[in-house]
């Protein structure tokens, strides 16, 4: 199935009339540049282009007043006078003649995505519309935006497609306070953003967005708010908070659909963010989210005012819509100290209405409340002089990596007798095998006959792997734990200079991995107390590898977090005889692990595990994993160990800290 996108240059047909500084960054151009970007880069033929459409009155009024719609429905005959005038009575906003149209077109694209997507003609999609629609309110225009155009698609999607339970994810630079509004009292309809804040200082300067409005009545915990009370946020803060706040949640709440306020001003050299986020970033925030509601994710335009960064970010994330491998994020910092402080807070309000986030920690014990400047002091941020504008420093940022889609997708080692699962590529070690193969067989670690046929055929696929012809791969071999040894050992180091070995089920990997070259993570049902150094790193579920919660809680708060700022060139999966764990669990985690090293992920499953191997070849092939849907059994307590977990390891692996260092 394919990514629908949805563009008109019908939607560049409005523009700001007169002077006003607060408005002059929403230009049209904003829509033909990322445009543009899509056709240049041959995204845009990669996709099925789905035409908007005009949303009707009936499907505006799911969200508006008949009194707004009408209001709005008078511009078109406005003289430029009174457009200005109606403008008065909104804040940060501008009318035109053809607006009204575009705002149709812009909310109707977005049901003609959710129509897409619902009905399975296509897997996921974009739609590149203006104007934007997250800060419009039932009878009130905002923030450059008309009509809530996701906050209707996700009532939409109710109404006429029965979704149960909406995702709505808003990575925006601004608070969508239009959506929070929505549906604050709607536990069916959860609602995500993070959003420049500074204390309420940052535009819309609203006491309710901060991390403390969690909604209202049924809808509380439904709402979630992570405010950035400092500038300069960069990947490593957008990555902890998905990993420490939204996945955890987006996974217990289960959604059918995922719909994303897509703005991307929170990158880059945005004017209004100001924040240093690589358009990259969207590439692993899409990805992150691709494994949730089977797949089935709405990207709809929003912000994003650096025509650069903009056109990137779009590109980023139409390509991971496609399926392309994920470009490695360089050099990851660590999560700031006000990112972390903003964490802290935000799991520490949740955790009551998450049994998931229930071992978050405390809130920090310094008050950040107090530091929300009064609004009666806070007048908004000043108007910024011209000469200050150009003496912010312009930001310069490395052009993101080209995303090569290997010629083979995926690829197979298998004994002779095994089935090669459809669309699998079977390698056979006679005639994949260079000559310099010849000179590396160690006999002593390949043992008997089959245990050198073991080693030439994962040999062949790493290699195939280094060189990108293969995207990953999956081996059955007679003896897991060997195999990994033999990869680990004698493969995997000296030919990729970062291996993420992740082993589930017990098994004893008695590697010496202290070298780096190497980061193991084991999650079994064994309790291991003794802990082998800042490269192994064994996760114990007390009720074993079947419990999916306690499953899913380590690899969204430990396993990922650590992938990411360990950045391996190859991930090695391997899965123990008798692990337990789940095949739906085992799809999601090789789906998430997929983010890692371009996607070159090795699977490795005993010969006798073949049932295992058409789930697994089917997300290896790029389909997504289906929801998980045991978390809604009651949570064991495996999470207290984990939350001990990392508090052992934080030192060592920055991007697992959820909370302010203890010293603060
Ligand atoms: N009263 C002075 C405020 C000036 N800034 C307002 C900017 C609104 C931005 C809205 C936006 O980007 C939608 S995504
Ligand atoms: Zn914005």
């Amino acid at each position: 199935m394919g990514t629908a996108l949805i563009y008109d240059e019908e939607m560049t047909k409005y523009k700001l009339l007169w002077v006003d500084p607060a408005c002059k960054i929403e230009v049209p151009e904003r829509l033909s540049v990322s445009y543009e970007a899509l056709v240049r880069t041959g995204l845009s033929d990669r996709c099925v282009a789905v035409p908007p459409r005009e949303a009707s009155d009936a499907e505006i009024l799911l969200v508006h007043s008949e009194e707004y719609l009408e209001g709005v429905k008078k511009t078109p005959h406005m003289t430029l006078e009174d457009l200005k005038e109606f403008t008065l009575q909104y804040g940060d906003v501008y009318f035109h003649p053809n607006i009204y149209h575009c705002a149709k077109l812009a909310a109707g694209s977005a049901l003609q995505l959710v129509d897409s997507v619902m009905t399975g003609t296509v897997r996921n999609g974009m739609a590149l519309v203006r104007p934007p629609g997250h800060h419009s309110m039932r009878s009130a225009a905002s923030g450059f935006c008309v009509f809530n155009n996701v906050a209707i698609a996700a009532r939409y999607a109710k109404q006429k497609h029965g979704a149960k339970r909406v995702l709505i994810v808003d990575w925006d630079i601004h608070h969508g306070q239009g959506v929070q509004y929505c549906f604050e009292d709607d536990p069916s309809v959860l609602y995500f953003s993070w959003h420049r804040y500074e204390h309420q200082k940052f535009w819309p300067n609203l006491r309710e967005s901060d991390y403390d409005s969690v909604g209202k009545g049924s809808g509380a915990g439904f709402n979630i708010n992570v405010p950035w009370n400092k500038v300069g946020m960069e990947n490593s803060d957008y990555l902890s908070a998905f990993c420490h706040v939204l996945l955890p949640v987006a996974y217990e709440f289960c959604p059918d659909l995922v719909l994303v306020c897509a703005g991307f001003d929170s990158a880059i050299g945005d004017p209004e963010g100001e924040m240093c986020a690589t358009p990259d970033i969207f590439a692993h925030l899409t990805h992150l989210l691709m494994n949730l509601a089977g797949g089935k994710l709405c990207a709809v335009l929003e912000g994003g005012y650096n025509l650069t960064s903009l056109a990137q970010s779009v590109c980023q994330t139409v390509q991971t819509l496609l399926g392309d491998p994920l470009p490695r994020l360089a050099n990851l910092g660590s999560p700031c100290e006000s990112a972390l402080e903003s964490l802290q807070c935000v799991r520490s309000v949740l955790r009551r209405y998450w049994p998931i986030l229930k071992h978050a920690a405390d809130p920090p014990t310094t008050d950040v409340g107090s530091r929300r400047i009064k609004l009666a002091k806070a007048e908004g941020e000043k108007a910024e002089t011209a000469e200050e504008e150009r003496s912010r420093e312009e930001k310069v940022w490395p052009e993101p990596a080209e995303r090569l889609r290997p010629p083979v997708c995926s690829a197979s080692a298998l004994p002779d007798d095994a089935a090669c699962p459809d669309g699998l590529k079977r390698l056979t070690s006679s005639k994949d095998l260079g000559p310099l193969l010849g000179r590396r067989i160690k006999t002593e670690v390949a043992g008997d006959a089959d245990g050198v046929a073991t080693f030439l055929r994962l040999y062949t696929l790493i290699e195939k792997m280094r060189t990108n012809e293969i995207g990953n791969g999956v081996a059955l071999v007679p003896d897991v734990a060997a195999a990994v040894k033999c990869v680990v050992q004698d493969l995997g180091s000296d030919l990729v200079n970062r291996v993420l070995v992740v082993c589930v089920g017990k098994e004893e990997l008695n590697y010496a991995t202290a070298d780096g070259k190497m980061l193991v993570v084991q999650i079994s049902g064994e309790d291991k107390e003794e802990q082998k150094g800042k490269y192994y790193i064994p996760m114990c579920l007390k009720k074993g590898c079947g419990d999916t919660v306690g499953f899913i809680q380590a690899v969204l708060g430990l396993l990922l977090p650590l992938g990411y700022e360990y950045d391996p060139g190859l991930v090695l999966l391997s899965r123990m005889p008798g692990s337990g764990v789940g095949d739906c669990m085992w799809q999601q985690l090789i789906g998430l692990l997929k983010g890692f090293a371009k996607g070159h992920t090795l699977v490795l499953m005993q010969t006798n595990d073949e049932a295992c191997m058409g789930p697994t070849a089917s997300v290896l092939l790029g389909h997504p994993a289906p929801p998980l849907q045991e978390l809604l059994t009651p949570l064991p307590d495996d999470g207290d160990a984990l939350e001990r977990m990392r508090e052992r390891l934080q030192a060592d692996w920055k991007m697992l800290q959820t909370a302010v260092s203890s010293g603060n």
